[in-house]
């Protein structure tokens, strides 16, 4: 059928409206009647390939995981409209998760840490596992990898496909050159572990778990950063590794036959990949955690056109309920970044977006793929993709003033704090010199004393009472002369880290489409 949408540039798509809603605009005037222009932080035609889709959306998000930043992509359309595609790819034309595993691994090569002794737990934390947790952790890895076997699709075997994708360097395939030059000392170390679970009607599942039916929670930590709990978390030591877990997982997944998809999602699927930078000395220590977070969203569906009944419909009903969510959620953020008076953040009111909110309201990057279809049939569900992106895509442009103005917060208290550490041990140096010199006065008197008579006893012990008073007074200012300093010290690092690792909080949009 005819399209209804035209590349106009890099950045900017227009939706022009098909005839036959021209024609009906007496009747619906909620239609628009006239052409409108969309604008993305990339647009992608139909012609890109998986390749170029990758380097112009989330390849950059990878880098800066691997600087230890907190990355959220998330695919965003109807259902049909290709976000599994783009997501995922078939296996000789991988998408954005093989592709940023792939380019992970190629940038810490010979830089793994492959000892299963630290592992993530809750939000951005860790836990060091104890031999026997260790024994068991690479036990239960290896029964999972078993079930790898089943999941190898149409007789492909898994060797076979990944191979002749790893090595073949056309356009669409993962190349082997596809890494980050970091730069890090050679004793920094990357342990890297996934997990991979789904929401599906409002409730979370472990794609990796035996049992995939048993219902998981969120659950908050210590900072309320919610985080999913008992989610299965698996080390991998290479590509190869993530790719089957990855396979694994998508074998799990909810999928149905729908009139409008003949392998639908029901369910979103979240993929995270969590990086424990180690710093590998005798007693290894942990530099930070950082986690990509790759969800690949159910597709928005209407009834009157899917004809869903039964299951699907309620599936329909849960999947467009969250996405109307994060619509919310997205337009409230918007709306207290522009007022004085803090909107209520609909955080809550589904699983999906109480999840996402700790990338929301983070410090990290968010990309948001939109996939559309640009048959005219479409018009309508097209026109409502577009205005939500270019809902999210205006509070990425504000968010990222409001970062550039939370950077200059943070130099002047970096200075702040340095220049109060200075005076503070000035004044405790110069406290501490004068006591010290009254001490050394008393101590000469002391000793003069001493030789002379000893009719002069009593003022002797007096004198000794005021040196012990002194001396325990002079390691009380030594104690707190000492806490000050670290505690100072520890402010003006974090500070300072926080200048390093604090990424412009920016909303990547995405816009790409397939002729379907
Ligand atoms: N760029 C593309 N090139 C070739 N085929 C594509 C492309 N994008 C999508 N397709 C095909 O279109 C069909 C639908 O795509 P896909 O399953 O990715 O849609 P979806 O948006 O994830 O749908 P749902 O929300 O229902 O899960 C699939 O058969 C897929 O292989």
């Amino acid at each position: 059928s005819q399209d209804c949408v035209t590349i106009e540039g890099p950045e900017t798509v227009i939706l022009k409206p098909p005839r036959s809603c021209q024609t009906n605009r007496q009747t619906d005037k909620s239609l628009p009647q006239t052409a409108q222009r969309f604008s993305f932080t990339q647009v992608f035609g139909p012609d890109a390939g998986q390749k170029k889709v990758f380097d112009g959306s989330v390849r950059g998000l990878v880098q800066d995981v691997l600087e230890g930043g907190n990355c959220l992509v998330f695919t965003y359309g109807v259902t049909n409209a290709g976000k599994t595609f783009t997501f995922l790819g078939p296996d000789h034309d991988s998408g954005l998760l093989p592709r940023s595993l792939s380019v992970i691994f190629n940038s810490i090569d010979g830089h793994l840490y492959s000892r299963s002794d630290l592992k993530p737990q809750r939000c951005r934390d860790y836990s060091r596992l104890t031999p026997d947790q260790q024994a068991a952790e690479i036990s239960s890895k290896r029964n999972l990898l078993r079930n790898f076997k089943e999941v190898s699709i149409l007789g492909h075997s898994f060797c076979r496909s990944i191979c002749s994708s790893l090595t073949d360097s056309s356009v669409n395939s993962i190349s082997d050159a596809d890494a980050f030059g970091l730069s890090f000392t050679s004793n920094v170390c990357f342990s890297i572990w996934v997990s991979f679970c789904e929401i599906y009607n409002d409730n979370i599942h472990d794609l990796l778990d035996g049992d995939i039916y048993s219902m998981l929670r969120l659950s908050q930590d210590v900072k309320g950063n919610s985080f999913i709990k008992d989610l299965r978390w698996v080390q991998v030591n290479s590509f190869e590794e993530a790719y089957r877990v990855m396979k694994i997982g998508k074998k799990n997944q909810s999928f149905s036959v729908t009139r409008l998809n003949q392998l639908s999602s029901r369910s979103h699927s979240i993929f995270s990949i969590r990086i424990i930078r180690v710093e590998d000395i005798s007693v290894p220590r942990v530099l930070g955690i950082s986690e990509l977070a790759l969800c690949d969203l159910a597709g928005s569906e209407r009834c009157s056109r899917t004809q869903n009944t039964g299951e699907r419909l309620k599936e329909a009903g849960n999947i467009n309920s969250s996405l109307l969510t994060l619509g919310k959620c997205i337009n409230a953020i918007r709306l207290n970044q522009q007022a004085k008076f803090r909107h209520h953040v609909p955080f809550r009111e589904s699983k999906l977006t109480h999840f996402l909110q700790v990338f929301f309201c983070g410090s990290g990057r968010v990309c948001m793929v939109v996939n559309i279809n640009q048959s005219s049939s479409c018009f309508d569900e097209t026109l409502n993709v577009l205005k939500f992106s270019a809902l999210a895509q205006k509070e990425a442009q504000i968010r990222e003033e409001i970062s550039a103005e939370y950077m200059e917060i943070f130099k002047e208290m970096e200075k702040d704090y340095s220049e109060r550490l200075e005076r503070e041990k000035e004044i405790l140096e110069e406290r501490a010199d004068r006591r010290v010199e009254i001490l050394k006065n008393l101590v000469s008197k002391t000793v003069n004393l001493s030789s002379s008579s000893t009719n002069e006893k009593e003022e002797q012990t007096a004198l000794m009472e005021i040196i012990s008073s002194l001396t325990k007074d002079l390691e009380k200012i030594k104690e707190d002369a000492q806490s000050v300093h670290s505690c100072l010290t520890e402010h003006a690092h974090t500070t300072g880290k926080h200048s390093v690792v604090f990424f412009s909080s920016h909303i990547y949009v995405c816009l790409l489409w397939f002729v379907g």
